[in-house]
């Protein structure tokens, strides 16, 4: 049985879309206080009017959104404000405001017919503005703000309205990573500490792994149902609904460029380990060269780098000594390959095998460092 007091949004059967074009049908979540719900899907399938849909700004073509428990068609603007904040990127500025006054601009929802500011807004703006780091901007033009400092007081707005539920579409474009994880840190702590619901599009699976409770995935004109980040964004997922192969993973959440060597025979054996080896597959990817590598276990650091960039991985299994055969195999790569790249490993019983093949190598005259 659904507890509707509990929920901050939830969308029943919604329809949506423009004129008679239908972008999404049968959407469904309910999103809870102090949850973060991260949406994700490929350009164009629909996050940002899902977000307009939730944010009243776009009628719906069918079904309903409900705000704690409300139908959002009987909240009146002002009372949609004091509850519901929006982060959307393309809203309009006065053109000749400071960011003070854009900030001081969240306050409506509590202040009189003329606007004006008690004791308590002032100090809501002051406070929003230092938790985004804006204090340094307050008396500048907002007009004439970077893209990544304007969206930074825009989150700071949206928090000096203190609401309890916060829209967000696509927050992070235009900030470096530095404002990146800090803004998702800031809502993932509102989130946990005041019970702020946190509805916000992302296209980094990476920070909806780390910030998102639940994920809701957008693809095909649907919504599927919100799933825990590692269910939502597992390979397989992001294979079908974003088509991107095998150079995803999803523990990292972050992808490699897409291998175009394959069939190649490798002309490079990589030895390495312990995470060693991810700059010199990089690198090598990046000449277009065919290489192989080894010799380490699927536990291994350098594994998820490895298989996705190199043609041949020699395995072993985790955490034991090498065995004879899969010493053998990486021996008998290395007599095909034109040189050998030792990557500096750490060394320890588990791998010592890597020593004879580096004076292998040397022997044959074809060791080189990274
Ligand atoms: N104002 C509009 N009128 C008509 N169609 C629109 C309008 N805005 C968006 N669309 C269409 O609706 C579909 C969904 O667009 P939407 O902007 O919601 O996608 P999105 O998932 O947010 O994409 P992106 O990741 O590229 O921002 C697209 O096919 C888009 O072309």
């Amino acid at each position: 049985m659904r507890n509707k007091q509990r929920e901050k949004l939830a969308a029943e059967g919604v329809k949506t879309g423009y004129g008679a074009r239908v972008v999404l049908s049968e959407v469904a979540f309910e999103l809870h206080p102090g949850e973060v719900m991260a949406l994700l899907g490929p350009n164009g399938a629909g996050k940002s009017t899902l977000l307009k849909s939730a944010a009243g700004q776009l009628a719906l073509q069918g079904g309903s959104i409900y705000l704690e428990g409300k139908d959002l068609q009987a909240y009146s603007g002002r009372e949609r404000a004091a509850c519901m904040a929006l982060l959307f990127t393309e809203r309009r500025e006065p053109e000749f405001a400071t960011a003070r006054e854009v900030v001081e601009a969240g306050r409506y929802p509590y202040t009189g017919r003329f606007g004006t500011l008690r004791e308590q807004d002032h100090a809501a703006v002051a406070r929003a503005m230092a938790y985004v780091c804006t204090e340094e901007l307050r008396e500048r033009p907002f007009a004439e703000l970077s893209d990544g400092q304007r969206q930074r007081v825009l989150l700071a707005r949206a928090l000096a309205q203190e609401p309890r539920l916060i829209l967000l579409d696509e927050p992070t474009a235009f900030l470096d990573l530095r404002h990146k994880i800090e803004l998702l840190g800031l809502l993932r702590d509102f989130a946990t500490r005041e019970g702020l619901a946190v509805l916000v599009s992302l296209h980094e699976p990476d920070l909806a792994l780390k910030c998102a409770d639940r994920v809701l995935l957008v693809a095909d004109g649907k919504v599927l149902p919100p799933a825990a980040p590692e269910e939502a964004l597992s390979e397989e997922n992001m294979r079908r609904i974003y088509g991107l192969g095998a150079t995803y993973d999803a523990l990292s959440g972050s992808a490699e460029l897409p291998r175009r060597t394959e069939g190649t025979p490798p002309d490079t054996l990589v030895l390495a380990g312990g995470g060693s080896g991810i700059p010199v597959y990089r690198r090598l990817r990046r000449e277009g060269t065919s290489f192989a590598a080894g010799i380490f276990s699927p536990a291994d650091l350098d594994y998820p780098v490895a298989i996705r960039l190199a043609e041949k991985v020699i395995e072993t299994a985790p955490y034991e000594p090498v065995s004879a055969p899969d010493l053998q195999a990486a021996k008998a790569c290395l007599s095909k390959v034109r040189r050998v790249i030792w990557a500096e490993p750490p060394l320890g019983s588990g791998n010592a095998a890597l020593l004879a093949l580096r004076e292998l190598a040397e022997s044959k005259g074809i060791l080189e460092q990274k």
